[in-house]
């Protein structure tokens, strides 16, 4: 399934035929999200003015979940929601300056796609503005994969890294997101298209759709997902990611909430030692804190 709008499924077939469905009374109340690999029933020519049915929604290898505080709207009211279904990468685009790297959001998409299963590429781009190091430095002990994009050189190391793989395009305002994806989907008509197909309104401006890479592959564009929420992530799980202080909570006290109020948590005693970057310390609490769902504001 690559996009929806108001109870308008829009699927793609095996051979490329995009078909738009409904779902089917049989599925309950079972939420299809971009993503979902699903049996369709009925019309499934693809013809306008025909609708298929979704009977089916396979199991998911995956999810990614909306905070709380974006779907405050919604008929789920204040829940985390699934977004994205069988993604396997979480590509998480920052730019390098203008505006400036957001490591508070970064750590966020991590412990996300740590959490759930789903490799993470960190996308940095502006590269011709400001170098990498500053932020491959904070994450210098996490073996983390990056790419490096810049305005006048095609994205071929991203392009290789999205190809044969489903992957989520994740990004704040203003980083580059738009100009990124409108390179790896030459065929924007087709993208348009794909928009259009389920109008190109205020829906449309706040939920995930697939894109089809020419080269083989999905993205999933992600427009208005500010984050991902994190409040059925345990405190210890939260810590995936952040691999550099995890060994440190040996030393806690038993049942230790690692926020450090308790005053006996491992985690301190590795910075006082120096053996952790004090600010991985403190965006690792940051998020703790924000999972509660009152303090969404964890861009850092
Ligand atoms: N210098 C430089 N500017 C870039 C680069 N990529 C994008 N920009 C510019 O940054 C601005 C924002 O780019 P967008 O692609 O619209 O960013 P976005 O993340 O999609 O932001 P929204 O459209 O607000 O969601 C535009 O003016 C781009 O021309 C880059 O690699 N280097
Ligand atoms: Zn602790």
């Amino acid at each position: 399934m690559v996009a929806v709008d108001r109870g308008r499924y829009t699927c793609q077939v095996g051979d490329g035929r995009i078909v738009v469905a409904m779902r089917a009374r049989e599925l309950g109340r079972r939420g299809v999200v971009v993503g979902d690999r699903v049996q369709l029933v009925g019309d499934v020519s693809g013809r306008s003015d025909t609708l298929a049915r979704i009977v089916r929604i396979d199991e998911r290898t995956s999810t990614l979940m909306r905070t709380a505080d974006d779907v405050e709207n919604s008929i789920e009211g204040r829940q985390e929601r699934v977004v994205v279904a069988n993604a396997e990468q979480l590509v998480i685009v920052n730019s390098l300056s203008d505006p400036p790297p957001r490591t508070g959001f970064i750590d966020r998409c991590l412990v996300a796609a740590y959490d759930a299963g789903i490799e993470p590429l960190l996308c940095l781009t502006k590269a011709d503005l400001a170098g990498p190091e500053e932020v491959l430095h904070y994450y210098a002990e996490l073996d983390l994969p990056y790419v490096l994009c810049r305005p006048e050189e095609e994205p071929t190391e991203l392009m290789e890294a999205l190809t044969d793989r489903l992957s989520v395009l994740v990004g704040h305002s203003g980083v580059g997101k738009s100009t990124l994806v409108n390179r790896l989907v030459p065929g924007t008509d087709r993208a348009v298209g794909v928009v259009s197909a389920v109008g190109k309104g205020r829906h449309t401006s706040t939920s995930a759709v697939a894109l089809p890479l020419p080269a083989g592959g999905w993205i999933i564009d992600t427009p208005g997902i500010r984050s991902f929420g994190l409040a059925h992530v345990s405190p210890d799980s939260l810590l995936h990611g952040f691999s550099d202080l995890v060994e440190a909570t040996t030393r806690c006290s038993p049942n230790c909430d690692h926020t450090g109020a308790g005053g006996d948590c491992g985690l301190d005693k590795l910075i006082a030692e120096g053996g952790a970057d004090p600010r991985r310390l403190l965006s690792y609490r940051r998020l703790l804190a924000s999972r509660s769902g009152e303090d969404t504001d964890t861009t850092g």
